[in-house]
């Protein structure tokens, strides 16, 4: 990203939720955002994710410039590339945790088996059962199996352990984990939870629009380490 902004409405009105925000994120890395509500964590993950559109500045995949990507062409990056896991976790209730994550098998280019998904996330003996029979927590791995089943090349995350209590949250935090180190799927995670940023290669500090600090973890921190 390159002097990243965004800015909503106009005139006296306008937001600047970004004001020009400058980063590389490197393949495989764990990156937890942090900063107060309203700082831009959300906008910027939405337009790295290809969900919102920036004002100006540049936003890079590889080689593919997102800032110059018309619906067709996001929606497409999207679909192969990009997962998101958000608080709550947009389960579909009539459907049983397997085929809540075929609906997105079913459409990808290269996805895993629903099933396996399901086992990396700690649920293959929940395969048939419906949201209502799961605990949030286990709504949250179905919600993360659906995100990884396609083999993205990013999870986004917005506050996925926000709707959890501290234990459940870690079980959460580590099936991630577990996604990065067996997958290399590259990991963004925003929460207000600042512990999770012992699991990160690097903590993002986001003020008012901006990337206040980066810091780098020197070793990071298996989830169930991490003090709550
Ligand atoms: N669709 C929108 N229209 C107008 N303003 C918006 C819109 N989305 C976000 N904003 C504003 O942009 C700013 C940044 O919001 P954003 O959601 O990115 O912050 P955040 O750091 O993720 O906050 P939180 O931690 O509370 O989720 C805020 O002032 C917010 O009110």
């Amino acid at each position: 990203m390159k002097g990243l902004t965004k800015t909503y409405g106009e005139g006296r009105t306008a937001v600047h939720a970004l004001r020009g925000v400058d980063l590389e994120i490197g393949r495989s890395e764990i990156d937890v955002l942090l900063g107060p509500s309203g700082s831009g964590k959300s906008t910027f993950l939405n337009i790295l994710g290809g969900l919102d559109t920036a004002s100006s500045g540049e936003a890079w995949f590889g080689q593919q410039c997102l800032t110059e990507m018309n619906d067709r062409q996001l929606t497409r990056y999207r679909r192969n590339h990009v997962g998101f896991v958000f608080q709550f976790y947009n389960l579909m209730p009539s459907l049983t945790a397997r085929e809540n994550v075929e609906l997105v098998t079913e459409i990808a280019d290269n996805p895993m088996d629903p099933d396996e998904a399901l086992h990396l996330v700690g649920l293959g003996k929940r395969l048939d059962h419906f949201p209502a029979q799961l605990s949030g927590g286990e709504q949250q791995r179905v919600a993360i199996a659906r995100a990884v089943a396609k083999q993205p090349d990013v999870l986004f995350c917005d506050e996925p352990t926000g709707a959890l209590d501290s234990a459940t949250g870690r079980a959460v935090l580590r099936v991630l984990q577990d996604v990065n180190e067996r997958l290399g799927t590259t990991v963004l995670i925003i929460t207000h939870a600042a512990a999770t940023a012992a699991m990160a290669d690097r903590v993002i500090h986001f003020a008012d629009g901006a990337i206040r600090e980066v810091v780098m973890n020197e070793k990071r921190l298996a989830a169930e380490e991490i003090e709550w």
